[in-house]
């Protein structure tokens, strides 16, 4: 039986996952909050056990980034040029997307499952932002979940970051191609007894 797979033009969502990558390097443009919105509501439509929303995104735009900067230079006990140096890291998109993942009381879903829910979401997000024309890399960091980056961000009790999406337009002139993925096939393996 033939499926879309063997069609001469690839399924789009095939297509999309193929030609994601990363750009580390971005432009001063940005997604809209209207269309961060729609990108979102096919994003938040990972699975989901128990329909839970486990997760919330806060963008970061303008100010708000160099805020982040100064509770990451505090997080991490710097003064001087270090601390300059480590709050000037956040400046490097006009976009973050801050990705939280805020578990709901459960009996039957485990905190790793909502986590998962909101890692998925994050990589749906990028999926579509990349796919949109956007330039994305996910970031993180040793200071991702100190106390001074959840007070910046406003967590609640419980809640964590996973990191960051830096958002922004893709230069007209990429760096030298970077694609180094190795083959993945040998990382399913089969149980049949
Ligand atoms: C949760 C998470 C955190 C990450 N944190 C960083 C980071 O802080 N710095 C970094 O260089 N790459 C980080 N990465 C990896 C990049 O986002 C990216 O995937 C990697 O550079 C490979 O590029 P590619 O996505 O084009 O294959 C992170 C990825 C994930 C999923």
């Amino acid at each position: 039986m033939s499926n879309s797979l063997d069609s001469p033009v690839p399924p789009p969502v095939l297509a999309a996952a193929q030609a994601r990558r990363s750009h580390s390097k971005v432009t001063e443009d940005a997604p809209s909050t209207a269309e961060l919105e729609r990108l979102l509501g096919a994003a938040g439509r990972v699975a989901d056990h128990s329909a839970l929303h486990p997760w919330r995104l806060i963008a970061l735009r303008g100010e708000s980034r160099a805020r982040l900067g100064r509770a990451l230079a505090d997080a991490a006990g710097l003064h001087g040029s270090g601390a300059a140096s480590l709050a000037a890291k956040p400046m490097r998109a006009p976009l973050l997307i801050a990705v939280v993942s805020s578990p709901q009381p459960s009996h039957k879903v485990a905190e790793w499952e909502q986590e998962a829910v909101a890692s998925g979401v994050a990589h749906m997000l990028s999926l579509l932002l990349h796919e949109a024309g956007w330039g994305v890399m996910w970031r993180t960091g040793p200071h991702t979940r100190s106390k001074a980056v959840a007070a910046m961000h406003g967590l609640a009790p419980g809640e964590k970051l996973l990191g960051w999406l830096y958002v922004g337009g893709i230069p007209d002139r990429l760096g030298s191609s970077h694609d180094k993925r190795a083959p993945l096939e040998h990382r399913l393996s089969t149980l049949e007894s």
